[in-house]
């Protein structure tokens, strides 16, 4: 016991933060090593400047000299190595450029040796809390194509974008400030293009003219990996809710530092923001005031109430989800759900027992395929089971199967209204928290959480989830939606994945594999069934 916690405190990721410190104790990069440390890596910092300052002033800012600020950062490259940097306050525009120098020839250096990739995430603090102007003349553009994000306050933004470039922009009168959500949107993608990174533009502080009760940031993203296409190359709209408190001392730096926590163990960027901006407003809520100006966000680690996490809309010209739209509930257990191919194993399954089942034809499209969904459809009723159709929701509505499973690129283009108001239930497919929460937005009467573990029965964009990723969706959804794991499950994994209190489980080639798909069938249900959930 006592050597399994001194492992995992050894292995947990290193994640710097390259900031000032706030001798107040609600920013900087004391709220980073906070953050950094709450979110479960080990901080690492290289101070850029001091400054002296608290709850109501700044009163001096003093650099670090260029000889310190470049020996934190050989110093700990070269035995503490990052896997994600938060940077936060510099001090002056040679640390912009010296540090814009050093991620482009050491860090890439050190990636290109290690084969890793770092996520650099620049919050380009220019103003305190408390209005002080901490530095709003720096001049970032030394820093494209180095970054992965950038996540400037609405001020911040109107002060980075070269609006010049844009004049649509400038006609808005967007001079100085950003009038609208439009000028706010606008400014964001051109300061994606102008940096060549993705944008979080934070609205928290101040959202011209959108809800008083939401946070609501704008998300432009690039492409991305580990993410489905449908998700880059767009611009989202994160709306949390606004929680009513002066106490956001700091809140811009814990942002930051969390995206940088949650990347460095792995999460896609998508998956970090949504996890930050829920850890920001649960530290809001139950923020204290230390001073007697601007209070300080608490440490809350890792967010699992569902109602801390933002709602995602996009607000670019491609497709978007129907709003209130909800599916028919499905109250009983799945069961063990094979997802198969052909009538004849189908037919074998539910002879075997199976009550909730899939037909998923992918391969060879062929003339019949609507006499196979018809034929399944009327097996499904005969054995009293739920008999979902993959992908052809058309025929599906047209047949009156009992359900529909998607994935996430079918929401935009199925009739989501109209299988509702068939009265048909909807699956949907999910591989992250993103995901989860567009699936969420749509109340589905399942969502599948994939993959699990590695498969070869899909090429799939994303890596596999894991078992801690699993237990974590479950934590978060599972008192919502029956949630299904699927991706990789055989006999060997049922125990761990009964472990994660997942409610069911989806498979393939543990059925298609295996010698009789009907006595593996049962003899996986029967284990399902009496393995205990709790560890
Ligand atoms: C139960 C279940 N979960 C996930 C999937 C995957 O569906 P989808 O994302 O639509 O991918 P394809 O199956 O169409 O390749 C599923 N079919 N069933
Ligand atoms: C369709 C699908 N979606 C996510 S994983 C997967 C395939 C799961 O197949 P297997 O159980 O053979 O790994
Ligand atoms: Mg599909």
């Amino acid at each position: 016991m006592a050597n399994s916690t001194l492992s995992s405190s050894v292995n947990k990721p290193i994640v710097w933060t390259i900031a000032g410190s706030d001798s107040g104790g609600g920013a900087g990069i004391q709220a980073d090593l906070l953050t950094i440390h709450d979110l479960g890596c080990h901080p690492c910092s290289a101070i850029t400047c001091l400054t002296a300052q608290s709850s109501v002033a700044v009163n001096l800012v003093e650099a670090v000299s260029p000889q310190m600020f470049q020996s934190q950062l050989d110093t700990l490259l070269h035995d503490l190595p990052p896997v994600a940097i938060k940077i936060g306050l510099l001090a002056n525009q040679s640390q912009v450029v010296m540090l814009a120098s050093w991620l482009k020839k050491r860090l890439a250096e050190y990636c290109k040796q290690a084969g890793i990739e770092v996520s650099v995430i620049l919050d380009p603090v220019m103003f305190a809390t408390c209005g002080d102007n901490l530095n709003s003349t720096l001049d970032f553009s030394p820093f494209k194509s180095l970054l992965t994000l950038i996540t400037p306050n609405i001020t911040e933004l109107a002060a980075l974008v070269d609006i010049k470039a844009k004049p649509a922009l400038a006609m808005s009168g967007a001079e100085s400030t950003l009038v609208d959500q439009a000028d706010c949107v606008l400014a964001a993608e051109l300061l994606s293009e102008q940096l060549n990174c993705h944008v979080l533009a934070k609205g928290g502080d101040l959202g011209p003219t959108w809800l008083r009760d939401c946070a609501q940031d704008i998300f432009v993203c690039r492409e991305e990996k580990g993410i489905s296409t449908l998700h880059q190359g767009r611009t989202f709209l994160l709306s949390g809710p606004r929680i009513n408190s002066d106490n956001t001392h700091g809140s811009g730096c814990t942002l930051s530092s969390a995206i940088a926590s949650v990347m460095g163990q792995g999460y896609v960027l998508h998956d970090a923001i949504v996890i930050a901006k829920a850890y920001v407003t649960a530290g809001i809520a139950a923020s204290f005031q230390p001073g007697s100006g601007a209070g300080t966000l608490a440490r809350t680690s890792w967010p699992s109430d569902l109602t801390l996490y933002p709602s995602i809309s996009v607000l670019d010209s491609g497709p978007s989800l129907p709003g209130s739209i909800k599916f028919k509930p499905i109250v009983e257990r799945l069961g063990l759900y094979p997802v198969v191919a052909d009538l004849t194993l189908l037919h074998s399954l539910l002879e075997a027992g199976a009550k909730t089942i899939q037909l998923r034809i992918k391969d060879g499209l062929t003339d019949d395929i609507e006499q196979q969904i018809c034929s399944a459809i009327q097996l499904g009723r005969d054995y009293k089971a739920k008999l979902f159709i993959n992908d052809h929701w058309q025929l599906a509505l047209k047949h009156g199967a009992y359900g529909i499973h998607l994935g996430q690129e079918d929401l935009y283009t199925a009739d989501l209204t109209k299988i509702a108001s068939a009265d048909i239930a909807l699956g949907v497919s999910s591989h992250s928290y993103f995901e989860l929460l567009i699936a969420h937005q749509i109340a589905p009467s399942y969502i599948a959480l994939g993959h699990i573990f590695p498969t070869t029965t899909k090429v799939m964009p994303s890596k596999p989830q894991g078992l801690n990723k699993l237990r974590q969706y479950v934590e978060l959804l599972g008192s919502h939606y029956p949630l299904v794991a699927i991706g990789g499950i055989d006999e060997s994994k049922l125990e761990a994945v009964k472990h994660t209190r997942v409610h069911d489980i989806a498979v393939v080639r543990a059925l298609t594999q295996a010698e009789d798909p009907a006595g593996a069938f049962r003899m996986l249900t029967q284990k399902w069934e009496t393995y205990d959930a709790t560890e």
